[in-house]
């Protein structure tokens, strides 16, 4: 039998359960559990709606991570912010537009399964979501999500398919950074590669030079190894990926972003969405009872 949620909690004093209320007290929504984490190494915040972080900051460091003042908070909803994992399809359904943008793994309650400190004194959480086979999606699975939590972040996903039969899945951890402005933040490390821009309805170009931000950016970069920066004036970011193919590059600009109910006018500006996973070709076919792991680690310089 797995420990419940009160059971880690009591016995990880490094974990404390909040709430919305508490933390974003200015933020739409019906309110939300959050779970704290306080480590000497690093504070953050976690939802298990998505299992998604929504704050990491490194003990006297700066905040990684951009939350919207418009995010709503409340049960069910997707949070416009920190590290939505987008599973198990990424944009929109690939044949069934009445599903969500996504998939659903963002939207659901995740289980706590496991939390301790490891030798090196980070904090590591393993959040899993069991599916079984609906009309939004065909297959049984099982998701889990390692977080570990030093002075930098790492997420680790497992995805088994406990189906009879493969199935697709695209996927990708859609992280916010938060940045001092927007118009000021380069892209690096994906010079010369071809990109799908969903600006222009996925038409394919070649990127010259780094990522920068003029206005909306929705790109989708496949078969990348390396890590890709951030350069942000203030501070360098890596962002690096085993096993997560696909980066995308995502801002509204000012003109979507006052149309986005949780962004708003003017809000773009404090974050920059560079993504880690695998979609479009870059998309998993998991065999049945196979299980596809994948890790995503952020760091600073
Ligand atoms: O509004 P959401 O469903 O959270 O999607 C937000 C954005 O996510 C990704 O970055 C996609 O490439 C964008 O096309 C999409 O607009």
């Amino acid at each position: 039998m797995t420990d419940s949620l009160s059971d880690i909690i009591a016995r990880c004093d490094f974990l404390e359960l909040t709430d919305s209320a508490s933390l974003y007290p200015h933020n739409p929504g019906t309110g939300l559990a959050l779970l704290q984490i306080n480590t000497p190494k690093c504070q953050a915040t976690l939802a298990l709606n998505g299992a998604q972080l929504m704050r990491f900051t490194p003990t006297g460091g700066d905040e990684l991570l951009w939350v919207s003042p418009q995010c709503n908070f409340s049960e069910g909803a997707s949070l416009r912010g920190g590290i939505p994992l987008c599973l198990p399809w990424f944009g929109p359904h690939p044949s069934d537009s009445n599903q969500p943008n996504h998939g659903i793994a963002r939207t659901q309650p995740w289980d706590l399964l496991a939390a301790h400190i490891d030798e090196q004194g980070r904090a590591r959480l393993k959040l899993g979501l069991q599916h079984q086979a609906d009309a939004q999606f065909a297959h049984d699975f099982n998701a889990e999500l390692t977080l570990t939590l030093g002075d930098t972040p790492t997420l680790e996903l497992a995805l088994t398919n406990n189906s009879q039969s493969a199935f697709n899945a695209s996927w990708v951890m859609h992280t916010y950074f938060a940045v001092s402005d927007i118009s000021q933040v380069r892209i690096e490390g994906l010079d010369g590669r071809e990109y799908a821009d969903k600006v222009a309805g996925g038409a394919r170009f070649t990127q010259s030079g780094p990522v920068t931000f003029a206005g909306e950016v929705d790109r989708v970069y496949e078969d990348i190894q390396l890590p890709v920066t951030i350069d942000d004036h203030n501070r360098r970011l890596q962002v690096a990926g085993d096993a997560c193919p696909s980066v995308v590059t995502w801002n509204t600009g000012a003109e979507l972003a006052a149309k986005v109910d949780d962004i708003g006018p003017g809000n773009h500006t404090g974050y920059v969405c560079v993504e880690r996973g695998a979609c479009l070709n870059d998309t998993w076919q998991v065999a049945a009872g196979e299980t596809r792991r994948a890790q995503m680690s952020i760091t600073l310089g």
